[in-house]
Formats: C-alpha cells, structure tokens, sequence
C-alpha cells in the first residue's frame, strides 16, 4: 500500500504524515510531496520513527516522483484562509494548485483514490473532477472531498454537551465544506436528545468551527493539527477498505447520481475500488430538511465555479 500526501510540508501536511508514518500497516509506503524544499528533511525526521512504514520526501515543481505506484493521494497544497477571509477567498491560488497536481496524479497514478483536503473544498473537487475527466481517467468511485473534520468536531462538541465519551459519538454530517453547506444530522445520533435551542445552537458551531479556529490562531493559519487528524482518520479507512475490510463507511464529498447536487457528502460505503455504495441520508427533521433545500444553491454555485475554471 503506497500513500502519497501532497502539500506535505505544511500544517495539515506534517501532522497528517505524523499520523499516517505510525498508524499505516506495516509494509506500507508513505510519499511526502511539496513544493517546499524543507519536504525531504521532514521525511527524513519521520523517517527515525521506529514503525515499518518506508517513507520518502520529495521537493521542487515535479510531483510525479512522489505518485509512482501511489493507491492513495491525499492533498493538502494550497493556502490557508487568515481572519475576514471566507474559504471562497482561497479559489483564486488553490484552483490553479489543485489543476495542476491533478493533471500529474492522471499522468503518474490514474487509478488512485484521491481525497481533497484543499479549500474551497465544494469547488476544488469539482476541479479535480473536470481536470481528471478531460485527461480521460475520471472513476467517480475514486474522488473524494475530505468532509470528516466536520464528523470529528461534531463528536467532540455533542460529547462535550451531552456528557458523553467523544469516542462513543458519532455524528452523520451532510452536505458540502464552508457555511451553511454543513449539515450535521443531529436528529439521527442515537441516544441523546436536544432541545431546539441546541440543535439551532450546535448546527452553527459545527458550521462556524473552522472561523473559531482562524480566528484563536489569528492570522497564524486555520485547523492544522485536528484536520491532519480528521485526515488520516480518512485516509486510514480508505486503507482498510482497499485492503478488504467489510463495513468501513464514512461520510465524504463525491459525485452522487443527481438527487441533490452533483458533488454532496454523504455516508459511504467505500471498498477496494473506493466508493462501493452511496448510502441513504435517512430521515431528517423539519430544520434539517429546510437547511438541506437552503443549501442546495450555494452548493451549485459553489461546483459550477469549479467546472468552469476547467471547461472555459
Ligand atoms: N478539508 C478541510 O476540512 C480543511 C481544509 N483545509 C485547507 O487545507 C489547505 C492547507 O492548509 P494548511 O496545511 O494549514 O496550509 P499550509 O500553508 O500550512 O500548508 C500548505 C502547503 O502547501 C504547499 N504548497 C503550496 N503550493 C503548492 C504546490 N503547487 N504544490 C505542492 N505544494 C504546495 C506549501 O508549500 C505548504 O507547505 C488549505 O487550503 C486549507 O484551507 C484546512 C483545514 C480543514
Ligand atoms: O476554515 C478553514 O479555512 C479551514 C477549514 O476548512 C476548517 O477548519 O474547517
């Protein structure tokens, strides 16, 4: 099993490569890629990790030498949003980043899966979609946006409100990345109740988390150190699933067959080839299906961005 990071010599990058250089199955290999010069040497510093993870760093515009034989890419390059930004605000740097790493993953691996952990999320997968499309190697079985940050924070927050172990929680969240395009399924988690204060309450946390963070680091960057956990969290299931564990499901951004808009995170069912089977949202309550109806063109706007820095 070889699993590359892209963008790996930055916050989400280093944490997410700690994560994967002691958690990875023995045997596996583990690629770090990014422009940064400093990426061999943090392959190096990991590499003095006593696990049997084979790790390697490479630098420099050529990604390609990092994605050889990869059946994992999980990216990461790009800029991150500083305070009064809106994660809309990274389009301008990341779509061009995420073109181009794309375009070298069809070239050096066309049959990896591949998770997009760079924002705008809603808009960069639809990118990686397009630009995969038009080298003629797009398996919507295959492409991913990294929503479980989302998942992550929702646990920790229900846990935190309802006394619970964070571990013994564990919340749906559906929808996109950014604003009201989250929606995590409160009505759904077993065991606990809320009051509508709450679930109005908790639903704009989960939704404002990733500005709370921007905001306590101020102007030092946005979540780091949680989503490289929320990362490998993915990617490491992405690992069991390929490697023929039954019943791995997570909640990520994919390509749906139109019933909400064309890129929507839901439940999966992922397998050796990815996504195996595109699982239910289940019944919502009566805000959840308002949110999910006032979501919707947000969401269109959000992918038809992205479709069009390609196709134009
Ligand atoms: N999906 C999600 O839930 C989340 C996504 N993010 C996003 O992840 C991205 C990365 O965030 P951080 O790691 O905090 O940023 P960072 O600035 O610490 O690291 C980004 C890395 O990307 C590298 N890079 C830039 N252009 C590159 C290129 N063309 N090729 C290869 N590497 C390149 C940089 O050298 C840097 O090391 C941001 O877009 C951020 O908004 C952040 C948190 C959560
Ligand atoms: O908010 C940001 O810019 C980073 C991010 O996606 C998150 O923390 O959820």
């Amino acid at each position: 099993m070889k699993v590359a990071v892209l963008g790996a010599a930055g916050g989400i990058g280093q944490a997410l490569a700690l994560l994967l250089k002691t958690q990875l199955p023995s045997g596996s290999e583990l690629s770090l890629y990014d422009i940064a010069p400093v990426t061999p040497g943090v392959a190096v510093d990991l590499s003095h990790i006593p696990t049997a993870v084979n790790i390697r760093g490479f630098s420099g515009e050529d990604a390609t030498p990092a994605l050889h034989g990869a059946d994992i890419v999980l990216i990461s390059a790009g800029v991150a949003r500083k305070p009064g930004m809106d994660r809309a605000d990274l389009f301008n740097v990341n779509a061009g980043i995420v073109r181009n790493l794309i375009n070298q993953v069809a070239k050096a691996c066309p049959d990896a899966l591949i998770g997009i952990i760079t924002n705008p999320v809603n808009t960069t997968v639809a990118i990686a979609a397009e630009a995969l499309k038009k080298a003629g190697v797009y398996d919507k079985r295959k492409l991913f946006g990294v929503t479980t940050l989302d998942i992550i924070r929702s646990n920790t927050f229900v846990a935190e409100l309802k006394g619970l172990r964070p571990q013994d929680v564990e919340v749906r969240v559906v929808g996109g990345h950014s604003g009201v395009t989250i929606l995590p399924l409160l009505s759904q988690v077993k065991g606990v109740s809320f009051s509508e204060q709450e679930i109005a309450d908790l639903t704009r946390r989960i939704q404002n988390a990733g500005t709370e963070v921007v905001e306590a680091k101020a102007g030092g960057g946005s979540a780091t150190l949680s989503m490289g956990q929320a990362a490998a969290r993915f990617g490491l299931s992405l690992v069991r699933a390929m490697q023929g564990e039954a019943g791995v499901v997570e909640c990520a951004y994919v390509e749906g067959d139109g019933e909400y808009t064309r890129f929507f995170a839901q439940p999966l069912l992922l397998g050796k080839q990815g996504l195996e089977e595109r699982q239910s949202i289940g019944t919502l309550s009566a805000f959840e299906q308002q949110a999910l109806e006032h979501m919707q063109d947000v969401l269109r706007k959000d992918i038809e961005l992205g479709e069009k820095f390609i196709n134009q």
